[in-house]
């Protein structure tokens, strides 16, 4: 829906402050617990997903329909991230032969009943009012299926937000996830990326969308964990509209094409060392994940390409940021950044095997 009409998501998408994430890793630095990174990820984003679309915060554990939300979403994503060879070959879609479709449609059944209830509250809230109550994504949804300037109707505007929590959450917790398991492998790069940040941030404050221009060798992490684990690594299928030649093979109309992103990413004709994490062959190179340089992709490219692609981009760096700026990382007893557990879960977004846990330290 989001490719086929003049609504472009990216300039509703606002990003709002990831507190949550930092409070959660300076209580366990403070006990000297153990933090399990990709929990607390998937945490900070949800949440900011869902002030930036229905100004709620979930971060209330205290909220039974916010702890409601949150383990709905994950276990969703947990069904979302086993394989699943129905998601390539439509043939077996009718079979579901893991049963991984049939707990999809149960959470995500679930999922509408709760936006479905907000976008009722919000209703009655804006009943009388001569202006949108929040201003925000849902606001503008709205305003769209009331002025009737777009053909959309409060089912599309659910499958909306379905949409983009499943995109968003489970691809942004894994970068996440992936990028700092990547920093503690590498100690060297960590203390590059912590000295720019101590240079450019300082401990006073925590990283803003503002500073992320100044942050080159952030910038170049994060470029970097995306090509080695791209979130979605064979994209989203697409369909061949018309028989297209391409290098000399025909394809035809009707074929499902799979890009193969993860493959381009470590590929030697094009790569350097391309099984290895080196942020530095970013610095003053012009590619970036935008779909403008083919050889680094992960946001897909063209009409379809990832409508969160902003929205992730700010929240990467702006999570990252402070985990690295703050504290220093011991990993969980026993592990080493040899021995780390580099595998990874191939499903529709690519999960690491071995969750990351590792004890924050305040610096
Ligand atoms: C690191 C984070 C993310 C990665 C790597 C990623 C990657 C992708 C990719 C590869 C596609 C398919 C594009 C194509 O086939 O060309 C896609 C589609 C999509 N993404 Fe993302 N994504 C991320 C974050 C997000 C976020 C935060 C949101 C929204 C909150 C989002 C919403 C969507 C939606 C709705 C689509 C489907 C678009 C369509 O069908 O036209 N994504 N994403």
């Amino acid at each position: 829906m989001l490719g086929s009409q003049p609504l472009d998501a990216t300039q509703y998408l606002r990003h709002k402050k990831i507190e949550q994430l930092l409070a959660t890793v300076q209580e366990n630095s403070r006990l000297g617990e153990v933090v399990d990174i990709g929990q607390v990820a998937f945490n900070a984003t949800l949440n900011s997903i869902s002030n930036t679309i229905f100004s709620v915060d979930f971060a209330d554990s205290n909220s039974q329909r916010a702890r409601e939300f949150k383990k709905t979403v994950w276990t969703l994503m947990e069904a979302l991230g086993k394989p699943n060879l129905a998601d390539y070959f439509s043939l077996l879609r009718r079979v579901d032969p893991h049963g991984v479709r049939h707990t999809i449609s149960i959470h995500a059944d679930k999922l509408v009943e709760i936006f479905e209830g907000m976008y009722d509250e919000r209703l009655q809230l804006r009943k009388g009012q001569a202006s949108p109550t929040n201003d925000d994504f849902l606001d503008t949804l709205i305003d769209i299926v009331e002025n009737k300037t777009e053909e959309l109707n409060g089912i599309h505007v659910m499958h909306l937000f379905l949409d983009l929590f499943v995109a968003g959450t489970d691809t942004t917790t894994s970068t996440l996830e992936w990028g700092m398991t990547e920093l503690l492998c590498n100690p060297t790069i960590l203390q590059k990326a912590r000295a720019e940040l101590e240079e450019v941030i300082g401990k006073a404050r925590q990283v803003q969308e503002s500073d992320i221009a100044c942050l080159p060798y952030l910038q170049a992490i994060i470029k970097e964990t995306l090509r080695m684990h791209p979130a979605t690594p064979l994209l989203l299928p697409r369909r061949a509209g018309a028989d297209i030649e391409i290098c000399g093979f025909t394809v035809p109309e009707g074929t499902q094409v799979v890009v193969n992103a993860w493959a381009i990413g470590r590929d030697p004709s094009i790569w350097e060392m391309p099984s290895s994490f080196i942020p530095d062959r970013f610095l003053g190179s012009e590619i970036d994940v935008k779909g403008r340089h083919f050889e680094l992709i992960p946001f897909g490219g063209g009409r379809r390409i990832c409508p969160g692609l902003n929205l992730s981009l700010r929240m990467l760096h702006i999570m990252l940021g402070p985990l690295i700026n703050c504290f220093d990382w011991k990993l969980e007893d026993g592990v080493t950044p040899e021995s780390m557990n580099m595998e990874e879960k191939f499903g529709i977004t690519l999960q690491k095997a071995d969750p990351l846990r590792a004890i924050p330290i305040p610096l």
